[in-house]
């Protein structure tokens, strides 16, 4: 089997990108972000207290016929931004891009924290990291892909994030018309849940490309390309009037400024993908007439994180094992 959905930005900077899901028997539609960096399948639902809803879609276990409780089950996350969401636990049909996974374990939020409320335009998350994180207890649960997995032509799914533009979530498949020239796979780390791996080095524009592993985690679910401080420094460093601006919340630029490409390395055969310098702007900063980088430090989050900035310029493919170990494959597009 194989599936094919389209995702879209959900505000003017990319901040995060929704995809069509349906959830039970007659269909309940939801718009969710799908996020490698985490693997809880949850939603809104009526179990959500009404001060803390903003026009979302809830999930209502009692009108699916297909909707049975896991009983004694529950659930509880929080995320690097320090969002949290908690509830019950239900197995229903899942559909994503034509994909169906009956008896998927839906997290039904009986709470969720005030960033979640306002961001009307996202219903919940598909986590799409390893299934050894999920966070239902006592019982694990799979995530929709390792629920699927046994269904798929090839145990792959990719990511086709775009700048402003639909891009493409796909299941079981590698769409060779999606991506330019070939693809470069790299072990991945699987031991903390998420899809890590070690990135060979930077390059700054077009200078020297600067050889220095950086293990991080592929990240579809964070906004931005968090990298080491050297890493940050030497970018900016060659940016005039950039400067770390706490009140922003890290490096702006001004808005008018033409920034240089980043690169970063992967694989061992010396493949870069370059980030253009149009995508490291990601707006106004919210103070003066200054805009915030995409490039920002990891600082004290303990791993670097390849979030939607890097994503944005290339193709994906988190691969779960067709030659045995876990991988990640890269191409520009
Ligand atoms: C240091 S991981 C920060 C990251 N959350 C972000 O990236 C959010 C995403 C967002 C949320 C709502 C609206 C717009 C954008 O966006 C920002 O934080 N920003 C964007 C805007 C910018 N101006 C300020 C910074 C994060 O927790 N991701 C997790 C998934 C995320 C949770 C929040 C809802 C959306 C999905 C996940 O993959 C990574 O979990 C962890 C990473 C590291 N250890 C533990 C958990």
């Amino acid at each position: 089997a194989k599936g094919s959905v389209v995702t879209t930005p959900i505000n003017s900077e990319d901040e995060a990108y929704d995809a069509p899901v349906s959830i039970g028997t007659p269909a309940q539609p939801f718009n969710l972000d799908f996020d490698t960096g985490s693997s809880d399948l949850w939603v809104f639902s009526s179990l959500t207290p009404s001060n803390e809803r903003n026009g979302q879609n809830i999930y209502t276990a009692s009108r699916s016929s297909t909707a049975k409780q896991l009983s004694g089950e529950s659930w509880k996350i929080s995320y690097g931004d320090g969002s949290s969401s908690s509830g019950l636990v239900y197995s229903d049909v899942v559909t994503i891009g034509g994909l169906t996974a009956a008896g998927q374990a839906v997290e039904a939020a009986s709470r969720v924290s005030q960033s979640f409320t306002s961001e009307s335009a996202t219903d919940g998350l598909v986590g799409l990291a390893f299934s050894s994180i999920n966070t239902v207890s006592p019982d694990q649960q799979t995530t929709f892909f390792d629920t699927v997995k046994p269904s798929l032509a090839s145990p792959v799914f990719t990511a086709d994030l775009k700048h402003q533009a639909p891009g493409t979530y796909n299941f079981g498949f590698i769409d060779k018309s999606a991506f330019t020239g070939s693809i470069t796979y790299t072990p991945v780390d699987n031991s903390q849940g998420f899809w890590g791996f070690t990135s060979t080095g930077f390059q700054v524009g077009n200078n020297d490309f600067q050889q220095e592993s950086i293990t991080g985690i592929a990240d579809t679910g964070t906004t931005l390309l968090l990298l080491p401080d050297d890493v940050v420094n030497a970018y900016y460093s060659s940016v005039n009037n950039a400067q770390n601006d706490q009140s922003a919340g890290g490096f702006t630029v001004p808005c008018d400024t033409s920034l240089p490409d980043f690169s970063f390395g992967v694989g061992n055969n010396g493949a870069m993908i370059t980030i253009p310098g149009s995508l490291m702007n990601l707006g106004p900063s919210g103070s003066g007439n200054s805009c915030f980088g995409g490039l920002q430090s990891s600082g004290t989050i303990g791993t670097n994180i390849f979030g939607d900035v890097a994503l944005k310029a290339a193709f994906v493919v988190f691969d779960s094992g067709s030659q045995g170990q876990p991988q990640l494959g890269w191409a520009s597009k």
